[in-house]
């Protein structure tokens, strides 16, 4: 099971140091999509060359321009790049596709998808590696968690490895490893702590 620490708002410099201080807890580095946003591909860049020894992911979040768009980010040295669960199956082939080519990882984000078990069911027949629960910073404003859709995406998905983001803390951790997923994605809780590498490590140690 792999913590993901998902680096959202901090400037570049100010997240390498805070990766830094937090690193020996997690496995996978993401740039988040605000980071990507702000950064471009650069982020991807420094943090590969930053952390040799981590996975880094580029949350892009895709929704079109597949095969284009996930290359940028596997050519930046990203181990796994993210498109979106609602966008078109031929973008999805297409990101899976610069996924092979390149020998990395494709993740698939089911934010906002409304019929989880078919969509499951098609990107497993699409052959992706990674589906991942995620409940987005605005449904969390309005009270949202992904504990349930991770129960339907556990009971759904036969052959892709799971992933879960949206809001998870080390109060709420052991609830989603109860369910096993194969990464675990935090990146408020870690990120705004009074003290990062204690709620890393807390966070880290519940996975273990
Ligand atoms: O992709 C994201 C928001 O769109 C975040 O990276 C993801 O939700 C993890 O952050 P948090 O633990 O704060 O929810």
């Amino acid at each position: 099971m792999k913590l993901q620490l998902a680096l959202d708002e901090m400037p570049l410099v100010d997240a390498l140091r805070f990766a830094d201080k937090v690193a020996e807890h997690v496995d996978i580095i993401e740039i988040g999509t605000p980071f990507v946003m702000d950064e471009g591909m650069r982020g991807v860049r420094e943090f590969h060359r930053f952390f040799p020894d981590k996975e880094i992911l580029a949350d892009l979040k895709i929704m079109d321009g597949g095969y284009l768009e996930a290359s940028y980010a596997y050519e930046a040295g990203a181990a796994y790049a993210t498109i979106l669960g609602v966008s078109d199956n031929l973008t999805i082939e297409g990101a899976l596709k610069a996924a092979r080519d390149f020998e990395r990882k494709l993740v698939v984000d089911m934010i906002c998808v409304e019929d989880l078990p078919s969509r499951i069911a098609k990107m497993e027949e699409i052959g992706v590696d990674i589906l991942a629960v995620h409940t987005g910073a605005d449904q969390q404003a309005a009270g949202r968690e992904p504990i349930e859709d991770l129960k339907v995406m556990t009971e759904n998905a036969k052959k892709a490895q799971i992933a879960v983001a949206g809001g998870i803390n080390s109060k709420t951790i052991d609830k989603y490893v109860a369910l096993k997923p194969e990464i675990i994605i935090v990146g408020s809780a870690i990120g705004h702590a009074e003290d990062p590498v204690a709620e890393a490590k807390a966070i880290k140690d519940a996975m273990l």
